[in-house]
């Protein structure tokens, strides 16, 4: 069994993030860094639709692969990436964006990464869905779709740039 969200609703989630991060940063500097994969398209998205009013924005890219705490992960997929940051980390509003947010431990990895780029002012993190089950103490600061889904399913992403279409699929899946 699986359930679909569309191109119209993955619009509304990212114009949701937009319409937030417009709002709580009040046109001061931020700098809005994706995490691989697809958390840079989002970033990307959220880029093209705040830079619509003049204000200093900045756009990075972090992959994380390297300091995540499960290395079997690392092995079935031994894709590594370069982290494009190309700004001044130290001093700078920084938001990570990432597509789906799960466990925490993604972004547990992503703020070891970043500190490696310099001491940001403030790291917020803004995430296109959030489908609960957290297993670190992380919460997003924008959140664009609320997932209610089970422990066990997988909600797949596919955007419009990387993959074609903008698709959610919840697979639900049975635990055991
Ligand atoms: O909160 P978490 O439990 O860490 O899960 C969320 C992360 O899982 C996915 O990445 P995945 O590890 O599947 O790699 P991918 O981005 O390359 O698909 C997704 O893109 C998030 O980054
Ligand atoms: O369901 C999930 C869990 C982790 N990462 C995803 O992209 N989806």
């Amino acid at each position: 069994m699986s359930r679909i969200l569309g191109p119209d609703e993955i619009e509304q989630g990212i114009q949701t993030l937009a319409s937030a991060i417009r709002e709580r940063t009040a046109g001061a500097p931020i700098a809005l860094v994706g995490i691989r994969s697809r958390g840079d398209e989002v970033a990307e998205r959220l880029c093209t639709i705040l830079a619509e009013e003049d204000r200093e924005l900045a756009l990075g890219i972090l992959d994380i692969s390297l300091y995540r705490d499960d290395y079997e992960h690392l092995r079935e997929n031994p894709k590594l990436q370069e982290s494009d940051i190309p700004f001044s980390v130290d001093d700078a509003h920084v938001i990570l964006v990432d597509d789906v947010l799960f466990t925490g431990r993604t972004i547990r990895a992503a703020l070891d990464a970043l500190s490696d780029y310099g001491r940001p002012a403030k790291v917020e993190l803004a995430t296109l869905i959030d489908r609960g089950h957290r297993e670190m103490p992380i919460q997003p600061d924008y959140t664009g779709i609320l997932l209610e889904t089970s422990r066990h399913d997988h909600v797949h992403v596919s955007l419009e740039a990387c993959d074609g279409e903008d698709k959610i699929e919840v697979v639900e899946r049975n635990p055991g």
